[in-house]
């Protein structure tokens, strides 16, 4: 058991899957947790409902009891947020940042007093408790906090702890990474329609196609490249879709995905390690 009050600052799709994993986990007793937002009450009511979990607007939160403080709200709102936050801060709280694009070191600046802050990237495969979670901790941090929150985002899935510098790679690969597999599917799910398949059927066919894929490369006992081989007979059906895939420059796609992410998480590092810093709208 998690022993420990968690409070959410954000009410998104990613506290909520967050919030989804750990209450499934039932590792977390559901008082222990409680969420707040900016200025949405219907969706921290929705959220009370569907979880059971507490929600308190943001005006009437009191922080004594927390331990954990989990930053889950757009990176153009940090500042606002940390300079709210700093004044309610007290030694014993542990600030962690599911925020693209933030560094432990911008935090820790903005909140200062040795702030104990660690850097999280999850998914929203959190939900079902299968985020692959990255975590990498700022400079006042003790072995202690750190074990602690690993043991809390197992809730969720697996957990990676790097070096920060990877962040923003992790961050491509896995953190927008649920996004492409499910644009995979939606190109899937197309193509089968059109070849006249029921479009729920051909959805649940590409979905177990990518979970049996995952399932063995996670079994390790062979590589992506020794997996694909055997799957393509000479001159078969699979030789000519790769033969595609290449043509069309598949790989080069997947790559270039990966590295704009990364790409873009790193300038947003960039732009908020400016000391005067302008508000960049993600969308
Ligand atoms: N979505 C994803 O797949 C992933 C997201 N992340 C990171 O998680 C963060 C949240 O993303 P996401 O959940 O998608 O975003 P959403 O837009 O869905 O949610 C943002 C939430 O933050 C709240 N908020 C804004 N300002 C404050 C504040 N000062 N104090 C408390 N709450 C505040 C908003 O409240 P209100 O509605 O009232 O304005 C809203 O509930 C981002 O920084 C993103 O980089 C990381 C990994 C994956
Ligand atoms: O798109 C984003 O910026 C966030 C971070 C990783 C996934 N979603």
């Amino acid at each position: 058991m998690f022993n420990g009050n968690i409070v959410f600052f954000g009410a998104g799709s990613m506290a909520e899957a967050m919030i989804a994993g750990m209450v499934a986990s039932g590792t977390i007793p559901l008082e222990q947790i409680q969420v707040t937002n900016k200025s949405n009450p219907e969706r921290l009511n929705a959220l009370k409902e569907k979880y059971n979990i507490q929600i308190t607007p943001r005006e009437a939160l009191e922080l004594q009891s927390a331990d954990l403080l989990i930053l889950a709200m757009k990176p153009k709102d940090i500042e606002d947020a940390l300079d709210r936050l700093k004044d309610q801060l007290m030694p014993h709280h542990v600030v962690i940042s599911l925020l693209a694009g933030i560094s432990t070191a911008f935090i820790e600046k903005r909140l200062g007093n040795h702030t104990r802050v660690i850097r999280v990237m999850p998914n929203t495969s959190s939900t079902i408790g299968e985020s692959a979670t990255a975590m990498a901790t700022g400079q006042f941090v003790s072995n202690e906090d750190k074990q602690k929150v690993e043991e809390l985002l197992k809730a969720c899935g697996a957990v990676y702890i790097l070096e920060e510098e990877h962040i923003d790679i992790f961050t491509g690969i896995a953190g927008s990474g649920p996004a492409y597999f499910y644009y995979l599917i939606e190109h899937i799910e197309k193509v089968g329609e059109a070849a006249g398949l029921d479009k729920q059927l051909a959805r649940q066919m590409g979905a177990q196609t990518i979970l049996g894929a995952a399932k063995m490369i996670m079994k390790n006992d062979a590589t992506p490249t020794e997996l694909r081989e055997k799957v393509t007979s000479p001159n078969g059906t699979t030789a000519k879709g790769l033969e595609a895939l290449a043509a069309y420059g598949g790989g080069k796609a997947i790559r270039e995905a990966v590295l704009s992410a990364t790409r873009r998480s790193k300038e947003m590092s960039l732009h908020y390690a400016r000391p005067k810093t302008k508000t960049v709208d993600q969308d």
